[in-house]
């Protein structure tokens, strides 16, 4: 499947801030960029900055960023889904990931996360992918935004619901593990439909136990 990535770039203010959301951008672009301190959600913000440069060039990677000047302050990544996870078993060259959104705290709440989907779902190139999201509580910044896993839930459907993305079902154990956490999805408009059966069959491995 080829991959085809087409930049869209928009503009906002966040507590009086100027942004940029702009992508998906090349892994030269990003590394020229600083990165926020604050964006410490997944990975000390040095290896993330790293770890993002290496998706931003995959064929399939997508990352779209807000940032103010030169400087990193939000991101939201698109690849294929992890090889341990039961998402890459049918190696479906049309589902991806959105691997993980981060927010820098000082502008949190203003609507960046929900602009940043918004931007990445610009691409026309998107109706030719499943794309999913794993929900995990144990990812959530429960502490920092004083939020219980049911405030925060709300707040992750409302950010992925603002591009379509729905709560779906699965058997998957890890997700099953705790009732805050969910599968959500989006389907494109192009994906043909042997790729939603083979993703059916991945979200329910255990229906030999209903
Ligand atoms: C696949 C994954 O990545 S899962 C992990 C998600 N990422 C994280 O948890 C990392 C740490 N957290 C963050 O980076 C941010 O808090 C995010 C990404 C969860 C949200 O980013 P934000 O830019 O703050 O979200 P945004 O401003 O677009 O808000 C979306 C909605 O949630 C609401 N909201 C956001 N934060 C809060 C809050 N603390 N309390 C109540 N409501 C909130 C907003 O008001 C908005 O509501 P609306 O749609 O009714 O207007």
């Amino acid at each position: 499947m080829e991959h085809i990535k087409r930049y869209h770039a928009a503009r906002m203010q966040v507590n009086g801030r100027d942004l940029l959301i702009e992508g998906p951008i090349s892994g030269a672009d990003l590394a020229a960029l600083s990165f926020d301190e604050g964006l410490k959600a997944f990975r000390i913000p040095d290896m993330q900055h790293k770890a993002l440069i290496e998706i931003a060039d995959l064929p399939e990677g997508r990352i779209i960023v807000a940032r103010e000047g030169d400087h990193v302050l939000g991101y939201v990544t698109f690849l294929y889904p992890d090889p341990l996870e039961r998402w890459s078993q049918a190696k479906l060259p049309d589902l991806l990931e959105l691997g993980a959104i981060e927010i820098s705290q000082s502008v949190r709440a203003g609507g960046v996360a929900k602009k940043l989907l918004e931007v990445s779902f610009l691409d026309d190139a998107m109706e030719d992918y499943i794309i999913i999201t794993t929900e995990y509580y144990w990812h959530w910044d429960l502490k920092g935004t004083g939020l219980d896993v049911w405030g925060y839930r709300k707040v992750m459907e409302k950010v992925m619901g603002s591009v379509g993305m729905i709560w779906v079902a699965t058997d998957d154990p890890e997700i099953c593990s705790h009732p805050a956490n969910c599968l959500m999805a989006k389907i494109g408009k192009r994906v043909p439909q042997e790729s939603v059966v083979a993703f059916d069959n991945m979200r329910f491995q255990n229906r030999f136990l209903y």
